[in-house]
């Protein structure tokens, strides 16, 4: 499968290294500052036309948080099949846990494609008719 990528810098690396079911990493496209408490969007310095059918699921590195005390605000960001113009850059939104600064080019985040999924309708109804499983916890630690 093939994947067109632009990307907005020069000076960025490629992303280069493809092993088969390993996610693909990306890189910062500006060097950031943060303040403690502060939101930013990041962006990661390309944009991509993802084959049809499909769409992108970013995540943040796990050492992310460890080397830059930075988490991403939407938990994991979904790039829609449609995202795909010239200017639809990919960004990263960053929540800073503390002071920190992340540099041009550093990877703070991974992607892959999913598959979308298939249309569904939503059926309303009075009951669901099965059995309730039990809320949160309700099995236990052990
Ligand atoms: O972490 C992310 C999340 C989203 N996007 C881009 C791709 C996505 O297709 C677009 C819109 O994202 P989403 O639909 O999640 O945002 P929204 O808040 O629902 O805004 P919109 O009104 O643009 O749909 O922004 C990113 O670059 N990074």
């Amino acid at each position: 499968m093939q994947i067109k990528i632009k990307y907005f810098d020069e000076k960025l690396t490629r992303i280069n290294k493809i092993v088969q079911g390993d996610w693909l990493d990306l890189r910062a496209a500006q060097t950031i500052e943060m303040k403690k408490d502060e939101f930013k969007l990041i962006p990661l310095g390309v944009a991509m036309e993802i084959p049809e059918g499909y769409e992108a699921h970013i995540v943040p590195r796990s050492s992310t948080f460890k080397n830059f005390g930075i988490i991403e605000t939407n938990s994991m960001g979904v790039i829609d099949e449609s995202y795909k113009g010239d200017n639809d850059q990919w960004f990263f939104p960053a929540y800073a846990l503390r002071d920190t600064v992340i540099e041009f080019n550093d990877r703070i985040c991974q992607f892959r494609i999913m598959e979308k999924m298939p249309t569904v309708e939503l059926i309303e109804v009075d009951h669901l008719g099965n059995e309730n499983r039990g809320g949160l916890g309700s099995t236990g630690v052990k």
